[in-house]
This record gives structure tokens, C-alpha cells and sequence, in this order.
């Protein structure tokens, strides 16, 4: 009940005048003036009370709209159409403040809004930005309604649209007035003072719009937050969904592209991961659009080992949350990492990073770039949080899956070894050789075998240097594990160094995935270096590195690997000519020949001639079904007297077609080349040799078939050279047994 003398002498003024009018002209005026006092009276408490009533009612219809709320859209159009009609403002500007990280949404509405930037009030309007701490400082200390200056408004807002279009109209005061719920601070109304001067004394009925306005805001904050928790958690669904059918990094990379990067609002990410060595990092996956691919530093950046402990991934390290950088500030510190340099010059701005670990084992890190400053939220990082649980488990299923892949390819390599292996040592069961030259090799190779030296081994082709290798291997502390042979006379010089040392998927064309190299295949074994002598000089240097260093380097590779490799090389050429014509590095010559053996050719130990036939006899007798058991005099002299420019292999390969080409349980005759260039035929029994016509028709189209190098048809070829048709020189090489190995 409001006090009427109290309100009476708010007009002490008017009473006086009245009174003083009534005084000089109506003696009765003063019973009046009490009637009128009384009637006035009755008057301003009944006005009140009406006030009073409507603003109650207007309070709670307010409260009615508000209660029906579901987002700001709506909130802003009751909000305002209650502002007009009871307060007549044309536009107001609720600011949302957002601790966080000081990131603050600014909701602004209002007619014929003006932007500095040109922009619509469609843009401006909910737009975020971020507002410095001292602005929330200044704003914090403001608890009821206050005034301030115009420009002192824009100096706290300067991007805040509503403030330019009141300037344009010429308000020149503001109100600012705290929004709160249960004691928080949710934000602040910005409207003009004029409302406040005209309407002073519905004060009371501004806060209550307020407060109705804070509940309704204080709604629409938690709506939103429980939309975007709900948005984030189907998001993070379908993310967790696409991670988890994730085999490769290929497919790592598209669902970071496609759904990670636009979720987290990221400029670029990478995935490192922990070295062999375990004391560095290097890039696993990296991304196509990282800004710094123009930077000058991106290949050394990007091929980089980084310590673990380097000054940002140690921090990283060491947290189980996400950690956040800002880059301006690490640049500034002292031994900053090159890829924050580079990516801090490229306009990057903010970096988040987690580490990924199995238990206590820390194995790698997802970094985060960013462009904008100050735009991870809280909620942001817990998001960020739970996807690098997810991606720590789909990087180490593809690890694994790379590893047993690659223990998947070792195994097959090692199973064609092993099976080479067991046919070799079938073949190489016996080495046959009583000769004193054979038995000082006999003895050199054990020797030998115990150590760990590397071997060189020299002789003409086929006196069985591979046969040597084999046998030192067999004898060695190494006979368990795998002796790798590497023809180096056989492979393109471009692939000798892929094979030798392995490569990297996409070091080169045609890498389509990741290989071991013999070195590796090789290791705590044997690696037999066959036909060193045709080794390309460049690759010379990369092998004498290697087997100084014991490390090698895969091509296209990040870093060296620790290989313990026993070496055995073997060539049929003059190495030290070689080294002296400058086709052979020196230096990589006396790396090589520690322990050299030189295999006797087949002419200078004739005396183990009828030893190696026998040998070779019984083993192509049971191949081939056939009981031979006598080797005849002639076919033994033939043998005695033959220079075997091909060595032990000519000699096998011969004694195998001449019991093809035989009949009858005894071996007569050996089918020796004719005489060609510089296999010279060293018989001083010349004795004419008594063949069928067939027999004689079998070594004619034999030669004429290596001469042609097996090719039948053509121009040129078998056919065309002994002048008849490709079809009845097949049916011939049919019928008279012609075999493709004999023509080798
Ligand atoms: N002492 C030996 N006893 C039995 N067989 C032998 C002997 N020496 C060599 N051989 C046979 O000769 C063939 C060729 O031997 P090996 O391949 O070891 O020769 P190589 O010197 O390495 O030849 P290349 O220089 O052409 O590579 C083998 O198949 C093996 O059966």
C-alpha cells in the first residue's frame, strides 16, 4: 500500500498553488481541497494499483510465452515484441558469455541493422565472437542496471552490429543490464538509456523481464547444450562406426578427411608414431591438405625424426587429456621442433595434442592444427578426447595388421628359401673332389665356416662357388637361419638397391607396398652375394656402406636398421682387374676379400672327372627311371679330354642329356659341344664317333637351337636357319626327345 502523503508531498508545488487559489477565492475551499486531497489520493493509489496489475499481468504472460520457448529464434521474438510494446525499443543485443576459453556468443537483434563490415542482418545476427578478458573483466563488475557512453560501448564491442546501427540513429547511451540464473552470469542486455529515463519508474518491471529473460536464456543454453551433446554423441557415433571398419591407412586418411576434420573444425591433422628405435616419432599419416605443404622445410619437416621427449610431444607425453598449444607462444620458446616452425609460418594458430598408448606405452600422438584462435571449447576437447581413443585403436589394429602382413610376405620369401634350401642341399649333398686343389678348398672352407669373416669366393661359372657358399653356411653358428642369395648379375641395376636394402610403399613407381630387402631377410644369416662383379658402381658405395656400418636403409625409408648380416660374395670375374679397369671400387674389393677362395676349374683337376661323372650318373639315372651302371671307356676319354669351359655344371648338364639320348644299362658315349669359339677341344685320340642318324639329327637341331636361343618360328629362328617348317621341326624335336633343359 503505497503512502499518499509521501506521493502528496511529491507535489508540494501544485498543492500550494491550489490551496493558496481556493484561500483568496472560496471561503469553503478548504472542506473541498480535503475532498480533493482525499479524491486524489484515492486516484494515484487506484492508478497504482492498476500499474501494478498490469505489469503483473504482462509478467505473467511473459512468463507464459517464455515457458514456451525452445530456442532463440523464438526467445528473441517474444523477448522483443515485449521490450516494444511495454518499453517501446526498437532493438537490443543479448550478449552470452561463454567461460570457456573466453569465447563468447553475441546474439543481437534488431531493425535495420548496420555492420561495419557490410554484412546482413542475417550474418550478424547469433554471430560468435570472441571478446577479450579485460572486456569480461570490466563487464563482470556490473551487477545492476548501468549507463554507458556510446562509444564506450563500441570499444567493448566493436564487431557488435546493434551498437553501429544505434550510433547511425543517434543513440548515444546505453543500459547494460546483468542476465542471471541461480547466481550465474549468463550474459548482459544492451538497450538504450532513453528507455530508462522515461520509464523510471516501471525499473521494477525491467528487472522482472530480465529475470523471466535469464530463466528463458538459461533454457535455451542447456537445450543447446543437450542438442549439441546429442548432435556430437550421432556424430561420434557414425565416426566411431567408420574408425572401426578402418584396415588401412588409406582408410584412415578418407575418414579423417571426410568426418574428422569437418567435425573438429581442424585445419589439417597428423598421426605420428614411435620408431623401431623407440626414442623418436615420425609422420604415419599425413594430410593432403596441411597448409604448410608450400612451406620450403615440409619435406624435411615431413620426413623428420622427432625425439619423444622434444619439448612439445614430452608434454603431450605426460597428460592423459589432449593438450592445447598455442603456436605463437611456442615459437617463442627456445629449440622449437621444425614441424611447429613450419606450421606456425604457414598461419597456424592453435595445436591440440593427444597421445595415443597401450597402458602405460605411449606410441604415438594425433595432432590438431588449427587456423582461428581461442575456438576449443571445453566440450570440443572432450570430443577430441574420446575420437583419439578411437583412432589410438584403429592405428595400432593397422600396425599390427602391417606387421603380420609383413611377417605374412617374410614367411613366404623364407618358405621359398627353405624350399631352395632343401633342394639345394639335395643337390649339394655331396661335394665331390679328392684333387689336391679340392681338398685345400675342403680345408679352407672349415676354416672359415666358425667365423663370422666375410668370404670371397672366385672361380670360372660353374666350378660350384654357389655349392661353397652353401656348404660354409651349412657349417657355420648361422646353418638355422636363412643364407639369402642375391644375384646381382640378374636384376636391373634400378632394383638391385630395392632388393638389397627393401623399400617403402611409394618410394618409387611400382612400390605398391612395403618390402623387406635381403639385408633384412637376411638377418643373422647368411646373404651370398652372387655375381658381385656386375654390381653398378653407384650401388658398390650404398653395399660397402652397409657392411660397414651394419645398418642399411630402405628406399624411400626414415631412418637406418641394424642388420647382423655375414656376408659371402662369389664372381667368375678378375676383381682386381676389375678394381685397376676402375668397374670396381677398391675400397668395397678389400672389404670384400678378407677370406678369399679360388675354386679350381674342372681342366686343371681332371683326376676328379670320373668321380663327378659316376656322381652325376646315379643321381640322373634315378631322376630319369633309367638303370645305368656302366660308364664306357670312350664316353670317359671323351670326357678326360674335353676342356669344360662351363666347368662341373657343363659336365652335369651333359652327363643328364647323354643318358637321355642313351639306350641300354651302359653310358658309351658323352654328347659333346662341337667345337665352337673358345671351347676348344683338347682330344688328342680323335676317333670318329659312331652315331645313328638321329643321334646326329638330335645335337644338329640342339645347336642350332641354342644358337637361336630356343626360338623355333620366325625369321632367324631354328626352323628358318635348318629350312623347314616351324611344325615339322616341332614334331621333330618331339619325337627325338628334345628337352627345353637341354638346351642350356
Ligand atoms: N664339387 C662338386 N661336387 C658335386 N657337384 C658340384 C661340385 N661343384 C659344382 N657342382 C655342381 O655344379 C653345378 C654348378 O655349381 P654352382 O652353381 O655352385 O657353380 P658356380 O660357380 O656358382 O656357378 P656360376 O658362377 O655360374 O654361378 C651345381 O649344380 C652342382 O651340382
Amino acid at each position: 500500500m503505497p503512502d499518499t502523503d509521501n506521493v502528496i508531498s511529491a507535489y508540494p508545488s501544485k498543492i500550494k498553488d491550489l490551496s493558496t487559489l481556493f484561500n483568496e477565492h472560496f471561503e469553503c475551499i478548504d472542506g473541498l481541497a480535503e475532498k480533493f486531497k482525499a479524491a486524489l489520493k484515492e486516484h494515484i493509489v487506484s492508478d497504482f494499483f492498476q500499474g501494478d496489475e498490469d505489469e503483473k499481468t504482462i509478467l505473467l504472460d511473459l512468463s507464459n510465452q517464455i515457458a514456451a520457448i525452445k530456442n532463440k529464434d523464438d526467445l528473441f521474438g517474444v523477448v522483443h515484441a515485449s521490450l516494444e510494446t511495454l518499453f517501446n525499443v526498437q532493438g537490443f543485443a543479448i550478449i552470452v558469455v561463454n567461460k570457456t576459453n573466453n569465447i563468447h556468443r553475441v546474439y543481437e537483434f534488431g531493425q535495420e541493422t548496420y555492420h561495419p563490415n557490410g554484412k546482413s542482418l542475417n550474418d550478424t545476427a547469433f554471430e560468435t565472437v570472441s571478446i577479450s578478458k579485460s572486456v569480461l573483466m570490466q563487464l563482470a563488475a556490473i551487477s545492476g542496471p548501468v549507463v554507458i557512453e556510446l562509444a564506450e560501448a563500441i570499444d567493448l564491442f566493436p564487431d557488435m552490429a546493434y551498437l553501429h546501427t544505434c550510433k547511425n540513429k543517434g543513440v548515444d547511451k546505453f543500459a547494460v543490464i546483468t542476465l542471471e540464473a541461480a547466481g550465474d552470469i549468463l550474459g548482459y542486455l544492451l538497450l538504450t538509456t532513453e528507455l530508462l529515463a522515461t520509464e523510471a519508474l516501471r525499473i521494477n518491471l525491467l528487472a522482472g523481464v530480465c529475470s523471466q529473460l535469464s530463466i528463458a536464456l538459461s533454457n535455451i543454453i542447456l537445450i543447446e547444450e543437450v542438442l549439441r551433446w546429442r548432435n556430437e554423441m550421432e556424430l561420434l557415433l557414425s565416426v566411431n562406426t567408420a574408425i572401426a571398419s578402418v584396415r588401412s591407412t588409406e582408410e584412415l586418411a578418407k575418414v579423417i578427411k571426410d568426418q574428422l576434420k569437418q567435425l573438429l573444425g581442424c585445419s589439417h591433422t597428423l598421426i605420428a608414431v614411435r620408431d623401431a628405435n623407440k626414442h623418436t616419432v615420425s609422420a604415419f599419416l599425413l594430410d593432403e591438405d596441411a597448409r604448410a605443404k608450400a612451406h620450403p622445410a615440409y619435406s624435411d619437416a615431413k620426413d623428420g625424426q622427432y625425439p619423444l621427449n622434444d619439448s612439445v610431444l614430452q608434454q603431450a607425453m605426460n597428460s592423459d587429456l589432449p593438450v592445447w598449444f598455442d603456436l605463437d607462444e611456442l615459437v617463442s620458446q627456445p629449440d622449437v621442433p621444425l614441424y611447429i616452425k613450419i606450421n606456425h609460418e604457414s598461419g597456424l594458430k592453435e595445436l591440440i595434442i593427444c597421445r595415443f598408448s597401450k597402458g602405460e606405452d605411449v606410441f604415438g600422438f594425433w595432432l590438431l592444427y588449427f587456423e582461428e584462435k581461442q575456438l576449443i571449447t571445453e566440450s570440443k576437447l572432450k570430443l577430441i578426447q574420446s575420437l583419439s581413443y578411437q583412432l589410438c585403436i584403429s592405428v595400432a589394429n593397422i600396425i599390427a595388421n602391417q606387421e603380420i602382413d609383413r611377417y605374412k610376405r617374410q614367411l613366404e620369401e623364407e618358405t621359398i628359401y627353405l624350399k631352395e634350401e632343401i633342394e639345394v642341399n639335395q643337390n649339394y649333398a655331396e661335394i665331390i673332389g679328392e684333387s689336391p686343389a679340392m681338398q685345400r678348398t675342403f680345408r679352407l672352407v672349415t676354416q672359415v665356416s666358425r667365423s663370422d669373416s666375410t668370404v670371397l669366393i672366385l672361380g670360372e661359372t660353374g666350378t660350384g662357388k654357389e655349392l661353397i657358399a652353401r656348404a660354409i653356411h651349412n657349417n657355420s653358428p648361422r646353418k638355422n637361419k636363412l643364407m639369402v642369395k642375391v644375384n646381382c648379375a640378374a636384376l636391373p641395376a634400378n632394383l638391385i638397391e630395392s632388393e638389397l636394402f627393401g623399400h617403402e610403399k611409394g618410394s618409387f613407381t611400382g612400390a605398391t607396398e612395403r618390402r623387406l630387402g635381403k639385408f633384412e631377410l637376411a638377418n643373422n644369416g647368411t646373404l651370398f652375394l652372387d655375381e658381385i662383379g656386375e654390381m653398378p658402381l653407384e650401388l658398390q658405395v650404398k653395399l660397402l656402406r652397409a657392411l660397414q656400418e651394419k645398418e642399411i636403409e630402405r628406399v624411400g625409408g626414415r631412418g637406418t636398421i641394424k642388420v647382423d648380416v655375414r656376408i659371402i660374395a662369389a664372381t667368375n670375374r678378375d676383381l682386381e682387374k676389375e678394381v685397376d679397369e676402375g668397374r670396381f671400387r677398391s675400397d668395397l674389393y678389400y672389404r670384400l676379400n678378407i677370406f678369399p677362395i679360388h675354386l679350381p676349374a674342372l681342366r686343371d683337376r681332371k683326376e676328379d672327372i670320373p668321380m663327378l661323372a659316376t656322381h652325376f650318373i646315379h643321381r640322373y639315372s634315378k631322376k630319369t627311371g633309367r638303370q645305368i651302371t656302366t660308364l664306357g671307356n670312350k664316353a670317359l676319354q671323351d670326357m678326360m679330354h674335353y676342356s669344360w669351359p662351363g666347368n662341373i655344371r657343363e659336365l652335369e648338364h651333359l652327363i643328364e642329356r647323354s643318358i637321355l639320348l642313351s639306350s641300354g644299362d651302359a653310358l658309351k658315349q658323352i654328347h659333346l659341344p662341337t667345337t665352337k669359339p673358345g671351347h676348344i677341344i683338347t682330344t688328342t685320340n680323335w676317333e670318329v664317333p659312331l652315331k645313328t642318324i638321329d643321334e646326329n639329327e638330335c645335337e644338329h637341331i640342339l645347336r642350332i637351337l641354342k644358337y637361336c636361343q630356343g626360338r623355333i618360328s620366325g625369321q632367324g629362328g631354328a626352323a628358318d636357319i635348318l629350312g623347314v617348317p616351324a611344325s615339322t621341326l616341332n614334331s621333330k624335336i618331339k619325337r627325338l626327345g628334345i628337352k627345353k633343359e637341354h638346351l642350356v
